[in-house]
Parts: C-alpha cells; structure tokens; sequence
C-alpha cells in the first residue's frame, strides 16, 4: 500500500465534501476578551470572537489567573504522575470536593477533558453493569458515543428528546435488564433542553440509571451554577451528573459526580481515568477558584442570560434565520457547507468577525449553521455590529432569511417566526 497516497486521498476527500477544516490561528489578549488577535495570510489583526465556548468570559477572571499562577508558581507546572502514582496533588482533592458539593453528590472525580470523562465513565458503567442495555439519545455528543461504543454494552439510541420512545425501549428491555439512561442537558447545536424530569420519572418506573451531561449549563444555570439540573432541583434524581471544567468554567479538564460507590468504581476500573497523567495542579486550583466564584456570584450568570437573549432579538428582528433555541446557544441556519464556509472566510475577512461555521457530520446535512455564542463582555454595540456584518454576508451570498425558501433538510429545522422585514431591526 502506498501509505502517504492514502492518506493524501482521505484528505482530498475530506475537501470534497466540504469537510475539510482550516483552524483560525488566535490570541487572546487578557482584558480585551471577546477581542482577540487573528494571525491570518495578512498578518495579526484584532478580530471579534463570536463562536467561544468560554462562555462567561471566566477563562480571563482575574481570580481564576490569580489562584493559575500562584498554584504554577508554588507547585510547579505538571502534576509528574497519574493519580495513583504520585499525581494526586491536594488542589485535585479540593476541586473534586468542591465538584461533589456543587452537584450535591457524595464524590467527584476530575480527568483531563470532559470528552475523557464521558468516554471513560459511561464505558466503564455500561461494562461493569452485567448485561447492560445503554440508552442514548440520538443528539449526543461523541464523547459519549465514544463511551457507548468502547463499552461493548448493548445499545439503543432513543429519537432526541422522544419520552415515549424512551419508554417504548425502557419496555421493551424488560425489568430484570440493568439500564443506562445517557443524555444532555443542553444540546450544544441547538441549544434546546431535555426533559429531565420526565427521563427521571421513566428511570424510577424502570429501574434504570441516569448519566447526565451538564458539559454546557454548569456554571450558566442554577443558582450556583450546578447546571440545568440545579436551577429544576433534579440533581438529587440523577446518578451521575457530568462536566466540563473549560467552558463555564474557563479553564480545562472534566469531571463526574456521584454516589461513593459510583465514583470509586469509576476511579478503579477506568483506563482513561487510572493510565494518564493527572491535570496539573495549578489547572484544579484555578478551575476550584472558578467554580468558587460562580457559586456566590451572580452577575456573570444574568448579564450572560441577557447578552444572549438580546442578540437573539436583534438578530431575528433583522430577519436573520435564527433557529429557536431554549438557550444561550444562538444558532443561524444556512442550509449549505459551502455556503456557510463561505459565510464565515466572509464575516472573518471583511468584517473582522470570527464565528466558526457548523458542518455536517456535527450538525445533520441540510441544517449546516453559524453557532454564535454571545458572552457577557459581547456589549449591545458588538451585537449591532455582528447583525450589519451579517446582514452584508447574507445579501451579498444571496442566503436567505427568515420566511424565505430553505434548502429541503433546512425547512425541518425551524426558524423563530419572522418579526419584522428582514431589512428591519
Ligand atoms: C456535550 C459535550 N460533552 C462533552 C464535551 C467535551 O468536553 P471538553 O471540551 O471538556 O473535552 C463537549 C465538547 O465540546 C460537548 O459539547
């Protein structure tokens, strides 16, 4: 086999299909957060990120920085183990502790990505469960299907957010099968939100357990930012509750909480969890300042809540296809890949705006999207600013707007009602 030809075609393939990524080179610049350096063909220039998952802008906190550099400073910059070998550094013990008790749970266990977690705790479950039948819904993340998979547990995907579906399988499976309920809080793409409580309700009538991703509402929700299932008091329903410590939160790793049990079972059988090196110290000293500070504070929380919905308002009043969205996520259907590459290298090269376009496999084909994800330091002058340099792209690309004919797969997707011409807001 000609090795390099191979993979030369794989990518050619990838081009193709429009799937080919070009990653936008940043710098971010403490202070000037949603501002940022693009270093592009034309040399650095100040650009405007829309599309961070650094979703409060904690990841610039003077506070998280603070307890960042003075944990490097004092302890070094690696943690020089995996936990169970001289890894297992006092500030990880304190950001589990502090994990446990934002969730209201016995125990926390923190790996280095919220992909990793999911991966390693819903294959570890599912394998350790005998006979185990996972229940997943369709739209999850594929850090949990990676989990799913590398289980070898059977599995059934339930249609995204589909109760009576759900229970159909739940029936089906019979009451004697161990059973795995794994799901979102918030879908990432559309930003709409599970029915937790009725996914509760099932679990209880049948005796499955729950495995819930919070990895974009913790931090966002609750009245201290224990996610969805806070703000709806249902943390206590749910076995295990999973997140992520890089986007709310600012920094990077990934956690789950738990019962004890749970969790040491997690700890001891896991091989994402036991065969890698620990998060370095400094990083769990400035994620346990993170959560600290959203767990009094709540300004972030609201002038996100309001940055958010406000974009979402001034852009479906423009008649920009603004897809209904229960949350902060606001995404903007397009319908084509190339037409939403397009729309991107345009927002980017001309009007200094960088919002990543969302392609198929991430999205279904037909629905492709610009995910915008307003913050609060994205001020009502940013927001005018992104709905003009839209209504450019969208006119000068001939996209269409709210009201207007979608492509076939894009009409399924619904847009919020049109409130006003789209020459309007
Ligand atoms: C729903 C969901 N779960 C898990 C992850 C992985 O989290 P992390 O970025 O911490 O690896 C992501 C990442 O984007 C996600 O969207």
């Amino acid at each position: 086999m000609n090795y390099r030809r191979f993979f030369s075609e794989a990518i050619d393939q990838l081009h193709a299909e429009k799937r080919y990524r070009v990653f936008a080179n940043l710098e971010r610049i403490v202070g000037s957060f949603p501002r940022a350096l693009w270093r592009g063909p034309f040399g650095p220039r100040e650009i405007t990120v829309w599309c961070s998952n650094d979703y409060l802008g904690m990841g610039q906190h003077p506070t998280v920085i603070g307890a960042m550099q003075n944990a490097a400073g004092s302890m070094g910059s690696g943690a020089g183990g995996t936990r169970n070998i001289s890894g297992t550094h006092h500030p990880i013990v304190e950001l589990e502790a502090e994990l446990a008790d934002l969730h209201g749970k016995e125990a926390g266990l923190v790996f280095t990505s919220g992909f990793v977690s999911n991966e390693a705790a819903i294959s570890t479950i599912a394998r350790l469960l005998p006979n185990c039948l996972i229940l997943s819904d369709e739209l999850n993340h594929a850090s949990m299907i990676e989990g799913v998979r590398r289980s070898g547990a059977e599995k059934k995907i339930f249609r995204h957010n589909d109760l009576a579906h759900l229970e159909s399988l739940l029936q089906a499976a019979g009451p004697e099968r161990a059973k795995l309920i794994v799901f979102e809080s918030v879908y990432s793409m559309d930003g709409d939100i599970a029915p937790i409580e009725g996914i509760c309700d099932l679990a209880d009538k049948y005796n499955a357990m729950t495995y819930i991703d919070e990895v974009h509402a913790v931090g966002m929700y609750g009245a201290r930012g224990g996610g969805i299932t806070e703000r709806d008091g249902l943390a206590h329903r749910i076995d295990v509750i999973e997140g992520t410590l890089a986007k709310g939160f600012g920094v990077i790793g990934g956690y789950i909480t738990g019962s004890a049990d749970v969790i040491d079972a997690v700890r001891s059988y896991a091989p994402g969890f036991i065969f890698t090196t620990a998060l370095p110290p400094s990083i769990a000293a400035a994620a346990t300042a993170s959560i600290r500070h959203l767990k009094t504070s709540t300004a972030e929380r609201e002038a996100h809540q309001r940055q958010a919905q406000h974009t979402k308002d001034v852009l479906s009043a423009a008649g920009l296809p603004v897809m209904p969205s229960e949350t902060h996520i606001v995404p903007l259907l397009v319908g084509d890949p190339e037409l939403c590459k397009m729309a991107s290298d345009r927002l980017l090269e001309k009007h200094n705006i960088y919002i990543q376009p969302i392609n198929y496999p991430t999205v279904p084909r037909g629905t492709e999207r610009l995910r915008i994800t307003p913050t609060p330091f994205h001020t009502d002058e940013l927001i005018e600013t992104l709905r003009d340099a839209l209504l450019e792209t969208w006119e000068a690309l001939g996209l269409s707007f709210q009201g207007e004919t979608q492509p076939a797969a894009a009409q399924s997707a619904r847009v919020i009602p049109l409130v006003v011409s789209k020459s309007g807001g």
